[in-house]
C-alpha cells in the first residue's frame, strides 16, 4: 500500500531539505526520482520503497519530517548507471537530480533535475542494446485516421506517416518502440503495446499548429514542405508532441535530428504485424533472437550496421531502382572479394552514430571522443578497400569529413583519456598551455624548488639556504640567524623559528598559489575546455552523421555479400508484370541448420496464382511457404537469395496467416486470431500480394474448418487473386484445380525406408496420396489393428466421396452452405439497399416486393 506521502503546500513543518526535496518531486510525480546527496542518489518515500523492491536494495528510515519517519533508499552515484539499466529495462523512468550550487552550510545545495532517462529516449551506451534501434513513438488518431511520428535519440532519425488505424497493431510489430505517447483523451482501447512503456500526454501538446511552428523552429526552416510534410498530415501533432517530450527530458537540449523523413505506406513492401512475426525476421515465433533470418545475416562488425540491417529487413522496398543499387553493390563486393576486408577495417570502428548523437546532447564521454577520434583516423584504410565505382564512391566522400575533426580531436583528447572526466587526464598535452602549467606544477614542483633554491643560493650568497613545504606555513625560504644580515629586501617574513627565520618570496608565492591550487585547478579546466570541445564539435555533427550512415551501409552490404558467398545466393532479377518464379529456392534459415536441404521452386504467373500445398505432417510445407516468402523479401531488401534463379514481378504486401497462436493478452482465442488474420487477408489482398496460408480453418471442427478454409480459397482465387500459397490437410480442396485454371496442386511425400518414415521434402506437381496419414502412423508405431481399422474406414470414406463428389460431400454436412444461399435473387435486391437513405413509404414499398420475390 501507498504510504502517506507528505505534500508540498504543508511547508512549514518540513525541513527546507525536505521542502527542496517535494519541490522537485511534484515536477515527476510519475518518475523516480534520484536525488543526489554526496556520493549517493537517495530516492525517498514510495519512490523508495519502489526501487527497493524493483532493485533488491534496502529500505530505511531516515528522520521525520512533518511528523513522519522519512522512507529512503539508495545507490551509489558511481554505480548508477548499472541500477539505471536495469530500471529502465523495467519500463521505469528516472529523473536524476543533481547538486548544482556550492556547499554554503546554510539550508540545503541548490539542486536540479538534470535529466530525465526513459525508455525511448535513452542515449547511453550503458543503457542501450547495441544491435537495436531504441525508439520513442508518438501517435494520435482522428476518425480511423492514424498519425505516428517516432525518432531514435540515440541515431538522430526522425521520421513521420500518415497511416489508418487498422494499422496500429503492424506498425507497432514494425517499429518495435520502447516508449509511446499518446494524448490522454486518445480513447485508445486497450492494444498489444509489447514490452513498450505508454506515457498519456494533455492533447494539447498534440495540436497540429504548434507543432507545425515549433518543427519549423527547430529546423530552421520557414515551413515543412521541404521534407515532404504536407499541410494536412496528421502526424505532425505527434511529431511535435515527440520534440516537446524531449526536450523536456534532456534538460532542455536537442538532439541533431537529420531532419523529418517523411514515410508513405507505399514506399515499402507492407508486412502485417502477424507476417512478421511468423516470417521470423527478427525474433522467432516463441520470441527468441535466433535463430532468425536476422541472426542469419547478421555478420556486421558494428552496431550501427546490425541496426541498419535489422531496419533493412523490416523495410523491403518496391523502388527497384534502390533495390538494384543494393543489389549491384553487393555484386561489385563479391566480384572484388572486398567484404572480408571491409569488416576487417570496420573492426577498428566505434558507434559513430551513437558517439555523434550524444556530443549532440553534450552527453559524450572522454572515451566517446577518443573512439570517434580512432574511428576517423581508421576510414582512410577503409575507403581503399572499397570496389571502385559511382556507389562506392560516393560513400567514400561521406566516409571523408572534414580533416579538421580528426585534427581537433587529436589534438585534444589523451591517447587513452580517463573514463570520467571529474577525475582529470583528458585533455591532451600541448592544447592549452594553461593546463599544461597547472599540469607542470603537479609534476614538476619539487624541480621548481630544487632549481629556486640554487638561484636564491647564488644570488643571496647563503649556502644553507633552504626552500621547504609543511602544511602549516605552507612554501617558505628558511634562513638561518647566522645570516639574517644577507637576507634581501624582498623577503617577506613568514615565521620565526628559535635559531631561523622563515620567508616568503613574491615568486614563491606565486608558485605556492598555484600549486596549491593546481590540482583543483586542472580538474576545473579540463572540464571547461572539455565542454568547450563539445561545442567545438557541433558544427561537424552533419558530417558525422553522414559518415557513420556510410558506416553501416558499408558494413550491412558487407555482411550480404559474405552471406550471399557463403550460401552461394544469387542475384534475383525483377520483371514488370505478374510473375514469380524462383528455381531450387531453399529457406535460408532452415537451411543453415540442416545438412542436406532439399531445393524447391515455385512458379507463379497470371495463370497460375493459387497453389494447393498437401502432405503430411512434417513434411516440409511450411518451411516451403516460408522459404518462397523469405526469399520475395530478401530480394526486395536488395540482397542476393538463396536460390538456382529467381525472377519476381510487381509484388505489394506479403500476407502470411500460419500456426496457431493465442493471443491471450488481448483476449482472443486461437480460433480468433486465426479469422482475424484471414480476414485481414480477405479485405486487403491484391493481385500484386504473395499469401501464405497454412492450415487455415483447423481451429475449428472439420466440417466447419473445411467449410471455412474452401470459401476462403475460393475468395483468394476469385476476388484477390494473389499470389497465393494454401497449405492443407482437408484432402477436398484439391479438387479446387478442376474448377479453376489458375489453381494448381502441388504435393510433398513421405515414404517408408527400414522401418523409419523419410520425408522426402521434394515438392511435386500434383496432390498428395491420401493415404499417407496412415502410413506414417504405421510407421510412428501406432498398434498394427489401429491401423488395419483406419484403412478400412478410410476406403468406406474414399467410396462414399466418390459417390457423391466433391461437392455433395462438403455440403451435405455443412448444410448452412447447402443451395448455395448467396445466388438468391432476393439477397441481391437487399445488398442494393441503403436502409439510411429509405423513406418510410420506400421501406413499405420495398418490403412488399421483397415478400413477392420469396
Ligand atoms: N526442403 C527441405 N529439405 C530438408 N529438410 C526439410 C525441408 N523442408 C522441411 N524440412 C525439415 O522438415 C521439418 C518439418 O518441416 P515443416 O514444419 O515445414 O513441415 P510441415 O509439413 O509444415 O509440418 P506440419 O504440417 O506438422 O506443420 C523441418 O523442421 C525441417 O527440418
Amino acid at each position: 500500500m501507498a504510504e502517506k506521502k507528505p505534500s508540498a503546500s504543508a511547508k512549514p513543518t518540513h525541513t527546507p531539505f525536505m521542502q527542496q526535496y517535494l519541490r522537485l518531486k511534484s515536477d515527476h510525480p510519475d518518475k523516480l526520482l534520484f536525488y543526489r546527496m554526496g556520493d549517493f542518489y537517495e530516492l525517498f518515500f514510495d519512490d523508495a520503497v519502489r526501487a527497493a523492491k524493483l532493485l533488491d536494495i534496502t529500505l530505511t528510515t531516515r528522520g521525520q519530517t512533518a511528523g513522519e519517519p522519512i522512507r529512503m533508499a539508495g545507490v551509489p552515484y558511481h554505480a548508477a548507471e548499472q541500477y539505471l539499466a536495469r530500471l529502465v529495462k523495467m519500463g521505469e523512468s528516472v529523473a536524476i537530480c543533481e547538486q548544482v550550487g556550492e556547499v554554503t552550510g546554510k539550508g540545503p545545495v541548490d539542486r536540479k533535475v538534470m535529466r530525465v532517462v526513459t525508455p525511448g529516449t535513452l542515449t547511453d551506451t550503458a543503457l542501450l542494446d547495441v544491435k537495436t534501434e531504441n525508439r520513442l513513438l508518438a501517435l494520435s488518431f482522428s476518425r480511423g485516421k492514424m498519425g505516428m511520428a517516432w525518432l531514435s535519440l540515440a541515431s538522430g532519425d526522425f521520421a513521420l506517416m500518415d497511416s489508418t488505424a487498422d494499422k496500429l497493431a503492424s506498425e507497432l510489430e514494425r517499429l518495435r518502440p520502447a516508449e509511446i505517447l499518446v494524448a490522454d483523451d486518445a480513447g485508445l482501447a486497450l492494444f498489444d503495446q509489447g514490452s513498450a512503456v505508454v506515457r498519456k500526454l494533455p492533447p494539447w501538446q498534440f495540436e497540429i499548429a504548434a507543432a507545425v511552428r515549433n518543427l519549423s523552429r527547430h529546423f530552421e526552416t520557414h515551413d515543412l514542405a521541404g521534407f515532404g510534410v504536407s499541410d494536412g498530415m496528421l502526424a505532425l501533432g505527434p511529431a511535435g508532441a515527440l520534440l516537446e517530450y524531449v526536450r523536456s527530458t534532456q534538460g532542455g537540449a536537442l538532439p541533431v535530428l537529420a531532419g523529418l523523413r517523411c514515410e508513405s505506406q507505399s514506399q515499402y513492401i507492407e508486412l502485417d504485424a502477424a507476417t512478421r512475426r511468423n516470417l521470423e525476421i527478427t525474433e522467432t515465433i516463441r520470441g527468441e533472437s535466433s535463430p532468425t533470418l536476422f541472426s542469419l545475416l547478421d555478420q556486421c562488425a558494428t552496431g550501427m550496421g546490425s541496426r541498419l540491417l535489422r531496419h533493412w529487413l523490416h523495410h523491403p522496398l518496391r523502388s527497384s531502382s534502390k533495390i538494384m543499387q543494393r543489389q549491384n553493390a553487393i555484386a561489385a563486393l563479391l566480384a572484388t572479394a572486398s567484404f572480408a576486408p571491409i569488416h576487417s577495417a570496420l573492426d577498428c570502428v566505434a558507434d559513430v552514430e551513437r558517439i555523434t548523437a550524444r556530443i549532440a546532447l553534450s552527453s559524450a564521454r572522454p572515451r566517446d571522443l577518443s573512439s570517434l577520434r580512432d574511428s576517423l583516423a581508421a576510414l582512410p584504410a577503409l575507403i581503399a578497400v572499397l570496389p571502385q565505382d559511382d556507389f562506392f564512391a560516393s560513400l567514400g566522400k561521406a566516409l571523408s569529413p572534414d580533416v579538421q575533426i580528426l585534427s581537433l580531436l587529436s589534438a585534444a583528447i589523451q591517447t587513452e583519456p580517463s573514463v570520467v572526466l571529474r577525475e582529470g587526464g583528458v585533455i591532451a598535452d600541448g592544447y592549452s598551455s594553461e593546463l599544461d602549467e597547472l599540469r607542470t606544477i603537479q609534476t614538476h614542483g619539487g624541480e621548481f624548488l630544487l632549481e629556486l633554491e640554487a638561484r636564491e643560493r647564488e644570488r643571496t650568497g647563503i649556502p644553507t639556504l633552504r626552500v621547504e613545504y609543511n602544511r602549516v606555513a605552507g612554501y617558505f625560504i628558511e634562513i638561518t640567524n647566522s645570516y639574517a644580515g644577507a637576507v634581501p629586501d624582498d623577503y617577506r617574513r613568514r615565521q620565526t623559528m628559535k635559531n631561523a627565520e622563515r620567508y616568503i618570496t613574491p615568486e614563491l608565492k606565486l608558485f605556492e598559489d598555484k600549486a596549491l591550487s593546481a590540482k583543483e585547478r586542472s580538474l576545473v579546466l579540463e572540464k571547461a575546455l572539455y565542454e568547450d570541445l563539445l561545442q567545438r564539435l557541433q558544427p561537424y555533427l552533419g558530417a558525422l552523421r553522414l559518415a557513420a550512415q556510410a558506416l553501416a551501409t558499408a558494413d550491412v552490404l558487407a555482411s550480404l555479400a559474405d552471406r550471399a558467398e557463403r550460401g552461394n545466393y544469387i542475384a534475383p532479377q525483377f520483371v514488370e508484370g505478374q510473375l514469380l518464379h524462383i528455381e531450387a529456392g531453399r529457406h535460408p534459415v532452415v537451411e543453415a541448420q540442416i545438412d542436406d536441404f532439399i531445393p524447391n521452386s515455385v512458379d507463379f504467373s497470371v495463370a497460375r496464382k493459387l497453389l494447393l500445398i498437401t502432405g503430411p505432417n512434417m513434411g516440409g510445407k511450411s518451411t516451403y511457404m516460408r522459404q518462397v516468402a523469405l526469399i520475395v523479401l530478401l530480394a526486395h531488401v536488395g540482397s542476393f537469395v538463396p536460390a538456382q534463379s529467381a525472377t519476381i514481378g510487381k509484388l505489394d504486401r506479403i500476407f502470411t496467416r500460419i500456426g496457431a497462436s493465442d493471443d491471450l493478452a488481448g483476449g482472443r482465442s486461437t480460433f480468433m486470431v486465426e479469422m482475424t488474420e484471414t480476414a485481414n487477408i480477405l479485405n486487403n489482398a491484391s493481385e500484386n500480394s504473395l499469401v501464405l496460408m497454412d492450415e487455415v480453418g483447423r481451429g475449428t471442427s472439420t466440417f466447419d474448418g473445411l467449410a471455412l478454409a474452401w470459401s476462403i480459397a475460393k475468395a483468394l482465387i476469385e476476388k484477390n487473386r494473389a499470389y497465393t500459397l494454401f497449405a492443407t490437410h482437408y484432402f477436398e480442396l484439391t479438387r479446387l484445380a478442376q474448377d479453376y485454371p489458375v489453381v494448381a496442386n502441388v504435393h510433398l511425400d513421405a515414404v517408408e525406408h527400414k522401418d523409419r518414415i523419410v520425408f522426402l521434402h521434394a515438392v511435386q506437381e500434383g496432390p498428395a496420396s491420401q493415404s499417407y496419414g496412415v502410413a506414417v502412423a504405421q510407421l510412428a508405431g501406432v498398434p498394427k489393428d489401429v491401423v488395419r481399422q483406419a484403412r478400412k474406414k478410410l476406403l468406406e470414406l474414399e467410396s462414399n466421396s466418390v459417390q457423391g463428389g466433391m461437392q455433395g460431400d462438403l455440403f451435405a454436412t455443412a448444410p448452412i452452405l447447402h443451395g448455395e444461399a448467396e445466388s438468391h435473387p432476393l439477397l441481391d435486391v437487399l445488398a442494393e439497399v441503403d436502409p439510411d437513405g429509405l423513406s418510410a413509404r420506400e421501406a413499405h414499398d420495398l418490403l412488399y416486393r421483397l415478400c413477392a420475390m420469396l
